[in-house]
């Protein structure tokens, strides 16, 4: 599992950690594996680091100094170093003494505005060491010209622990901030490096290991990776039926959107449930593709046993329907249509499992705010629905997060592609996500690995080209078959 950690716990440990260890070690640390990225960035687009030219963008705090000391390490290694300072008078002194001895240039980024630009038009690496954890709100005024530059040169941008200028905590931009080649963090993975629209800042990410003491019950966010995916995929055994894996109940479609049946039912069939059942007026549709499906013309009370419902999907208007599932005593997935039309009291009373799984407009809708808003703000979004429906929410887009009602750390999916904003695609996760909830997996589970599915699905159907959402559902298996690497 990938985890990201809150500056608040980012600092508490940090503090824990050096009260063992000598004075600047935990610096020297994030310094050295700064370093050592930087290099292997300058051995792609210079050649080496001998003769290279490095700007460093130094701001006030420890984060300039991350940067200073790793530019002394380049110009022990041959490399031409000069440090454009933000506050001179306020830069770190250990980190300037380092460079200046290990033969590097300072200058006063103000005073120098001029040729500062020029160094860094000239420059085959840019550290961006401006501001870091201990950032608040974009870029101040004289740093904006700096990053301009660095945005407008050839140079390869390396931001030390964050994108400048980016929330750490909540991935929000306000303002101007740094756009980085990659970004070398160290101890954790912050928050605002895995949520749009920060992400998008970091460019590569990677993770320096400083010994930060880390309890992972403090984890503001977790990313699934192949093997925690792998280990929740429920596998037949061999005294299974197909009644013992889940049957799943798919309420969706109407006769103006039968597709949107079609496409729930084909991630269905593709979740591990041992059965699909669809109550609707699509049954002919659904039929017509997928002869295995169990259509029943009832209602969803009287379709038969299921373990799990889905219902909204392309369904217009019908709120008896929503009702109906809502009322039923296993757990429900509720997308699409199926947000707006059902009560908030009733989906607040249920007891087993909810799952909501809104897009941004669909959040914005249900929490009474713009689109923009639940965009520049997803984690915070998230949080504060699952907490009014008292549910599990998954909030769709480019970045894919899963929250619980209880609280604990949001998962976050790393897998997606902006190949899988096609119309329907939505339509295939919920059916996909259904299953693995009638297949036994919990609300977080279930939405959290369908996701980790989905966007693997959508690489695999893309691969570089416009792909239709019944190509993503093809895909499914074959990404089944990556994470369980067979
Ligand atoms: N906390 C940790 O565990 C470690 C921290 N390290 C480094 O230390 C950094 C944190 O250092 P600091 O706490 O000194 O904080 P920063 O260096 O992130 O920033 C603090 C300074 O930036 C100024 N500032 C704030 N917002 C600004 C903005 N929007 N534009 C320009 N300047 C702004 C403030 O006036 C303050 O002086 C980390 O990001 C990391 O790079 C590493 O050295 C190793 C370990
Ligand atoms: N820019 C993006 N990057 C990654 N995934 C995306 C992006 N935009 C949309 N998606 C994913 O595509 C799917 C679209 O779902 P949705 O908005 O409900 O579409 P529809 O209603 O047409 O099915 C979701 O799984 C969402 O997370
Ligand atoms: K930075």
């Amino acid at each position: 599992m990938r985890t990201a950690y809150s500056v608040e716990t980012v600092r508490n440990a940090e503090r824990e950690l050096m009260a063992r260890l000598p004075e600047g070690a935990l610096m020297q640390r994030a310094a050295a594996g700064l370093a050592a990225a930087c290099a292997q960035v300058l051995a792609r687009v210079a050649g080496r680091v001998y003769g290279s030219r490095v700007v460093l963008l130094v701001g006030s705090g420890d984060n300039g100094g991350d940067a200073l000391y790793a530019g002394a390490r380049l110009a022990r290694r041959g490399a031409a170093v000069t440090a454009l300072l933000l506050a001179p008078e306020r830069a770190h002194a250990g980190g300037l003494a380092a460079l200046r001895r290990a033969g590097g240039r300072v200058a006063d980024a103000g005073a120098a505005s001029g040729s500062a630009g020029e160094s860094i038009a000239r420059a085959d690496l840019v550290v961006d060491g401006i501001v870091g954890i201990g950032g608040k709100g974009g870029l101040r005024e004289a740093a904006v010209p700096l990053a301009d530059a660095a945005a407008r040169s050839r140079a390869a941008v390396v931001a030390v622990d964050l994108p400048s200028g980016v929330d750490a905590d909540t991935g929000q931009v306000r303002g101007d901030v740094v756009r980085a080649d990659l970004t070398v963090t160290f101890g954790t993975h912050k928050p605002g490096l895995l949520i749009d629209p920060a992400r998008e800042y970091a460019g590569a990410v990677r993770l320096v290991d400083i010994g930060l003491p880390l309890p992972a019950e403090a984890a503001e966010l977790e990313a699934l990776q192949h093997a925690d995916a792998a280990r929740l995929l429920p596998v037949p055994a061999a005294e299974s039926d197909k009644y013992r894996r889940g049957v799943v109940g798919i309420a969706a479609g109407s006769a103006r959107y039968p597709g949107a049946a079609v496409l729930a039912v084909a991630g269905a069939l593709r979740g591990g449930a041992g059965a699909v059942r669809y109550v609707g007026p699509a049954g002919d549709a659904v039929i017509a593709r997928f002869p295995e499906t169990l259509v029943s013309d009832q209602g969803p009370e009287r379709a038969g046993r299921v373990q799990a419902w889905v219902v909204g999907p392309g369904a217009g208007d019908d709120a008896a329907t929503v009702a109906q599932v809502l009322a039923a005593k296993v757990p429900v997935l509720i997308d699409a249509d199926g947000l707006r039309l059902a009560d908030a009291d009733a989906v607040r009373a249920r007891t087993a499992p909810t799952l909501m799984t809104p897009h941004a407009g669909e959040a914005a809708a249900l929490l009474g705010v713009a689109r923009e808003e639940v965009e520049g703000a997803r984690l915070a979004s998230v949080r504060e629905l699952a907490a009014r429906y008292g549910a599990t929410v998954l909030l769709k887009g480019s970045t894919t997060l899963v929250a619980s009602a209880k609280g604990g750390p949001v998962r976050v999916n790393a897998t997606g592609t902006s190949w899988l904003a096609t119309a329907g695609s939505g339509d295939v996760l919920s059916g996909l996500a259904g299953s693995l909830l009638a297949a036994g997996l919990s609300a977080v589970d279930a939405g959290s690995v369908a996701a980790y599915l989905h966007g693997l699905a959508g690489r695999f159907a893309a691969q570089g080209a416009p792909a239709g959402a019944h190509d993503v559902a093809a895909s499914i298996p074959r990404a089944w078959r990556d994470v369980r690497g067979n």
